[in-house]
């Protein structure tokens, strides 16, 4: 996988704006989510998860209670690559869709 250039990396990032570049390490990209609740937090977790395995790309991430941290960036190019841009849009839509696609929604007991 393919470093991207300076101006791949522009394009590239205009389709994602709510991330955010740094040049540290080569280069990366990193975002922040609020979810409602940690429940909410690691569902997202999960179903990005899922996706990481079955495309050989994984996140750097840190949770705490609701908020998700992910930072994206290819360690066998130093860098930035197309596929960190394709698991963001991946995650993005995957936040988008966080609680109307059929997944099993945790319930407490009323009692
Ligand atoms: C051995 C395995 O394919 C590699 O370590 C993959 C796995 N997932 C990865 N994920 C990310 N984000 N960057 C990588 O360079 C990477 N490499």
């Amino acid at each position: 996988m393919k470093r991207l250039t300076d101006l791949e990396r522009e394009a590239a990032l205009s389709a994602i704006p709510e991330w955010q570049y740094a040049a540290e390490r080569g280069g990366l990209i990193h975002r922040r989510f609020v979810l409602r609740d940690f429940t909410e937090a690691f569902a997202f977790m999960t179903q990005i998860a899922l996706h990481a395995e079955k495309s050989d790309h994984h996140p750097e991430w840190r949770n705490v209670y609701n908020r998700v941290d992910i930072t994206l960036t290819t360690h066998d190019a130093g860098g930035l690559s197309q596929r960190d841009i394709a698991l963001a849009q991946q995650i993005d839509r995957i936040h988008a869709h966080l609680g109307t696609g059929t997944q099993a929604q945790v319930h407490t007991r009323q009692t």
